[in-house]
């Protein structure tokens, strides 16, 4: 949350000199935090005692070392074959001749998009142009949270069908600017990238993954690398209170899906730019993940939303209709919304502690965010189990019982270009807890305001249908459960025409009559059972992302590399 410190003064010159840039004599210096450049020709007045002088005075650029992307000696007036393209003769003819190197760097964009910007500083001779190149090379090779090798994985059916020319066309060339190598792999079929993952790929030999796809994309990959984690480690994944072991790769996002809302609550948008800008940086933002298990088999893991009911269905309606794209998620929620289906069931939770905050909080999760800083409240737990105190039953469950409209958990905000403060707006990406929201049964005309209050600035869960809770753990149990609960069904007065109607659903599962049940859409997966156990699991993956900047990060002075 903190706003980054202003550029220290650059005691220790690495190097120093007169360059010119764009014919104009500037004065460059190299340390260890900046590259910075300023004109010697206009030399600013200082409004105040700072040392800075005005950050904004003109001619003045800093561009701190850790987002510079490449240098790279440049060849002067001559055709520059790879784009086709004659680069422009100076009209200084005495720099015509000159030796000249290019310094690659982000540039902040408004919404949170990087680009990459240049500057080309001439030299008087190649020795300079070489020392300089080599410094910079050397300030770089110290990042080394930087990555080098990456496996990447392209859905080319996700979304509009556009993964391979995103990649091609706007992600390999920065990689390559960057001097990442990389293996590429095209997936074939559905569940291929996390197939290869668990099985046959040769992790050791990559600082990461990525990911060209979705949120099923995305999905796909974290299975894969959670699975071969776990088995690597020897933990049974299937038991529901293991304690997963984290996995040491980054995984990256180029967005190339329909919803894409993991890249967009981690980044900030959905621009595969700036996805692999924040890659080459080597940015790290560690992410909680649900597990997700119906008695003691494990179904599967869920970072974004987690939603039965309303989200449920439409999922199992959208999924009919996957050619017509991103489109379909319009077209099935119109008509779900239209069938306007409740469900009766019984949540469970633990809450989470106090000190996390609620989900109806102001504050939201950003770069640097405090609260998922603290000493994980998910360690509590396993400090409860092993000093012998069962958590479960020692009464701090909650238990709720009631007919509802939709039951979403998200363990991170899901905000995505359609609902930009997300489903669960102030949750946080790394605390150990997911955001519960129950709608209970309402109008159809309440339950559109709740829905459209997600496209605007009001709170969605200021409605007395809506309650909301932060937790680490929670079960849900449909009233009518299919096999095991017969005896619930009986208990709860269910009467025989419901379980007549239960009896015919089990006997037809394609049957979509949901008097009973609805199915849980996981991540954009449907799940085979709607009675599940979840629990948050603190920090169990890594993407390379910062979470979500603070516009101020992006006003001056860091902004002053703009040109
Ligand atoms: C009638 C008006 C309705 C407006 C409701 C707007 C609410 C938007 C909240 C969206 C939350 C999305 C959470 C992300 C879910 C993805 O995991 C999943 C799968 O995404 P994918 O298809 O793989 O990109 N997408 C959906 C829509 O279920
Ligand atoms: N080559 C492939 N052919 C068919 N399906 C695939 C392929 N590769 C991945 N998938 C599956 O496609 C599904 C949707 O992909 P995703 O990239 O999330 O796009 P979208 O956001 O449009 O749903 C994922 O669940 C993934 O398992
Ligand atoms: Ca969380």
């Amino acid at each position: 949350m903190d706003k980054p410190p202003p550029p220290k003064p650059p005691l220790l010159p690495l190097l120093c000199s007169q360059l010119s840039l764009q014919h104009r004599v500037n004065e460059v210096t190299l340390t260890s935090a900046f590259l910075s450049w300023r004109d010697v020709e206009t030399r600013p007045k200082r409004t105040s005692g700072s040392i800075y002088g005005p950050l904004k005075a003109a001619g003045s650029h800093y561009v701190p070392v850790c987002e510079i992307i490449s240098v790279q000696e440049t060849e002067e007036d001559c055709p520059n074959t790879d784009v086709g393209k004659w680069q422009k003769v100076p009209h200084n003819p005495a720099e015509s001749n000159q030796h000249a190197f290019t310094v690659s760097y982000v540039e902040r964009t408004p919404k949170h998009r990087w680009r990459c910007s240049e500057v080309t500083l001439h030299c008087t001779d190649r020795t300079l142009c070489l020392q300089w190149v080599q410094a910079i090379r050397e300030q770089l090779s110290l990042l080394t949270i930087r990555p080098k090798r990456l496996l990447v994985y392209i859905n080319p059916y996700g979304g509009k069908h556009r993964g391979k020319r995103i990649y091609e066309q706007k992600v390999a060339p920065i990689f390559s600017r960057a001097s990442i190598s990389t293996d590429v792999i095209v997936t074939e079929r559905a569940n291929h990238a996390r197939d290869h993952l668990k099985t046959e790929a040769d992790l050791k030999k990559y600082d990461g993954l990525v990911c060209v796809g979705g949120d099923g994309m995305f999905s796909e990959i974290m299975h894969g690398l959670i699975s071969r984690t776990q088995r690597d480690s020897g933990v049974d994944q299937d038991r529901s209170d293991e304690t997963l072991i984290p996995c040491g790769l980054r995984i990256g996002i180029i967005p190339a899906g329909s919803t894409d809302c993991v890249c967009y609550a981690t980044v900030g948008s959905n621009d595969p730019v700036t996805s692999a800008l924040h890659i080459v940086v080597g940015d790290s933002q560690p992410m909680d993940v649900c597990s997700i298990h119906h008695n003691n088999t494990f179904l599967r893991y869920s970072v974004s939303l987690l939603g039965y009911g309303f989200y449920g269905d439409v999922l199992t309606d959208s999924e009919r209709k996957r050619w017509m794209g991103p489109a379909r998620y319009d077209i099935s929620g119109v008509k779900t919304f239209l069938s306007h289906r409740y469900y009766e069931g019984t949540i469970s939770f633990l809450p989470a502690d106090e000190n996390v905050g609620t989900p109806r909080d102001k504050l939201q999760c950003r770069a640097g965010c405090n609260i998922c800083r603290l000493p994980t409240a998910d360690k509590q737990v396993y400090k409860d189990k092993e000093s012998g105190s069962d958590t479960e039953t020692d009464g701090a469950w909650q238990v709720i019982r009631g007919k509802f409209l939709a039951i979403n958990a998200a363990c991170m905000s899901c905000a995505c270009p359609r609902s930009p403060k997300g489903l669960a707006p102030s949750a946080h990406l790394a605390d150990g807890t997911a955001d519960l929201i129950l709608v209970r049964k309402c109008t159809r005309f309440d339950f559109l305001r709740h829905l459209l209050r997600h496209t605007n600035k009001d709170d969605q869960f200021d409605h007395p249908f809506v309650e909301v809770y932060r937790v680490r753990q929670f079960r849900f149990t449909p009233r009518y459960e299919d096999g095991d609960s017969e005896l619930e069904l009986r208990e709860a007065g269910g009467s025989g025409h419901a379980r007549f109607f239960s009896q015919i659903c089990r006997e037809h599962p394609a049957c979509t009559c949901s008097l009973a049940h609805s199915s849980w859409n996981c991540d954009g997966e449907i799940l085979p059972h709607a009675a599940i156990q979840v629990r948050v699991h603190c920090q169990l993956i890594k993407l390379f992302a910062r979470g979500i900047e603070e516009q101020s990060v992006f006003e001056e002075p860091y902004a002053l590399g703009a040109m």
